[in-house]
């Protein structure tokens, strides 16, 4: 972005420059943390899109115009430095993509491969049977808890495509956790430990827990790559993991060491399951509130099994442009997830406005989601919205997968497994929610696992 004036240590900005409106209150954290709608909210609504905070201690500014999110998220390297607490930092370990900005564009390049285009070709048919499979396990008729329903099935999707482990619990014999309901709770304390906040190395700290959990799972894969690495005929095209043993066999002076291999099987089954879960969750929530959408939905499903009877393939899925819709609809107003905090290593000025070196840039998507320049009549559930003139939309005013230089690299994969999950849902069952559903905010916002859905299966032709 050519605009953002990038300030020399001891110069002095332009005259007539500003600071970002609003003074700091103490508060700041609290209101956040508790309530980040409303924060985000009161504060656009009394200052306009950028204001200055004290969320997290320092000063914090948050930013949701789309030239000022576009600045913020393209800093690395010049004005900016991922600005994320220490102990998140340690348990993200020095391969994520966070770390290392000098190494950054050529580790994601190479993780590409295996996390987006032709790579979620070859992975359709996996996800398609897992979820097919684990939906003949929900029952024909009643109650369901609908976040950890669907939590459990992205689980059972995602562990397979990238760490490369069956989940029959067969298969988990002669590995250092022996089974895939112990997986499942070590990867939790794992998760919880990025958001520990006390810094101790202790079984009594969150943090602890989580190093402790992440020494495991690091033992755990480097036992399932000991034993992948001596297959003979390794296909690329299987998993993620797969791809980045073939690549380091094929180039051993590749990103690709075992390492790294094992930390970023770990990262993206970090970044991507409660992420896609809360995704999914809340697009069924979304079309509950919202049913006049279900005929739309139901007919495009209709048209593509009328054509074939084979579950879903990557040209059918492009065909569902109203169910792509609904679930962009969905991001918008639910955004799982708001961007990482950058922290300024220089003062820049952009449109008059001074951000001053160490001060924190949250972009969020709470903020830049509702501008009505953007998104008229914002708090309405407009799928619509996103069929007519999606293309014109500035890219830095719709950030549910962030942008920029960290833009992320798993939203292809994220958007194929929704849609796959939905295809199914809506050929199989009818549902209903009812009132509001209480949210988690923090770290991720998704529906409270106490959330109660009434599901029925649909009578097959
Ligand atoms: C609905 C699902 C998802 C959402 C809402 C989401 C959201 C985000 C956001 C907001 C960022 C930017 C963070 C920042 O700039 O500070 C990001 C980055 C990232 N995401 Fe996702 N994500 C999702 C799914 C996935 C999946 C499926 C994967 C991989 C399997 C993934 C891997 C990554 C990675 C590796 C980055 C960091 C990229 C970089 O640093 O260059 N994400 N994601």
């Amino acid at each position: 972005m050519s605009d953002v004036l990038v300030l020399e240590t001891e110069q002095a900005p332009p005259t007539g420059t500003q600071l970002p409106p609003r003074q700091p209150k103490w508060t700041d954290t609290l209101a956040y943390i508790t309530n980040p709608d409303q924060f985000c909210r009161h504060n656009l609504k009394e200052h306009g899109p950028i204001f200055r905070t004290s969320v997290f201690g320092g000063t914090t500014i948050f930013v949701g115009s789309s030239r000022a999110v576009q600045m913020a998220l393209n800093g690395d390297l010049r004005y900016t430095e991922i600005g994320l607490p220490q102990t998140t930092m340690t348990m993200f370990g020095e391969y994520s993509l966070f770390q290392r900005p000098d190494l950054h564009r050529q580790r994601k390049s190479a993780l590409r491969a295996g996390l987006a285009g032709q790579a979620i070709q070859g992975y359709i048919p996996k996800i398609n049977d897992v979820i097919i499979q684990r939906l003949q396990t929900w029952p024909a008729q009643g109650e369901i808890a609908l976040f950890p329903a669907v939590e459990q099935i992205c689980f059972d999707v995602l562990v397979p495509l990238l760490l490369g482990v069956e989940l029959d619990d067969g298969c988990f014999q002669g590995l250092p956790i022996p089974s895939k309901a112990g997986l499942k709770q070590v990867y939790k304390t794992f998760f919880d430990g990025f958001y520990g906040l006390l810094p101790w190395r202790s079984s009594f700290t969150t943090f602890g827990r989580g190093l402790q959990a992440r020494a495991r799972l690091i033992k755990f894969m480097q036992a399932v790559i000991h034993r992948r690495q001596s297959e003979i005929n390794l296909d690329p095209t299987a998993d993620f993991l797969s791809m980045m043993l073939v690549s380091q066999q094929t180039d051993p002076e590749s990103v690709f060491s075992n390492t790294l291999i094992e930390n970023q099987c770990l990262l993206q089954l970090w970044a991507s399951h409660y992420e896609i879960s809360g995704l999914v969750s809340s697009w069924i929530y979304q079309l509950g509130r919202h049913p006049e959408h279900f005929a739309h939905l139901r007919g495009e499903q209709a048209t593509i099994q009328a054509q074939s009877a084979q579950p879903l393939t990557s040209e059918q899925l492009k065909t569902t442009s109203f169910l792509d819709a609904t679930l962009q609809e969905t991001l918008r107003t639910l955004p799982p997830s708001s961007t990482a905090n950058r922290r300024l290593t220089q003062s820049v000025v952009l449109d008059g406005v001074l951000y001053e070196k160490g001060w924190t840039l949250i972009a969020e998507p709470r903020i830049a989601h509702i501008l009505p320049e953007h998104f008229p009549q914002p708090d309405a559930f407009q799928p619509n919205r996103f069929l007519e003139n999606a293309n014109a939309r500035d890219k830095y005013a719709y950030i549910p997968f962030g942008g920029g230089v960290h833009a992320c690299l798993g939203a292809q994969l994220a958007m194929t497994i929704a849609k796959i999950f939905g295809s199914h849902l809506l050929r199989q069952f009818e549902w209903q929610v009812q009132g509001t559903a209480p949210f988690v905010q923090f770290p991720l916002k998704k529906i409270k696992d106490s959330y109660p859905m009434q599901i029925a299966r649909l009578q097959q032709p």
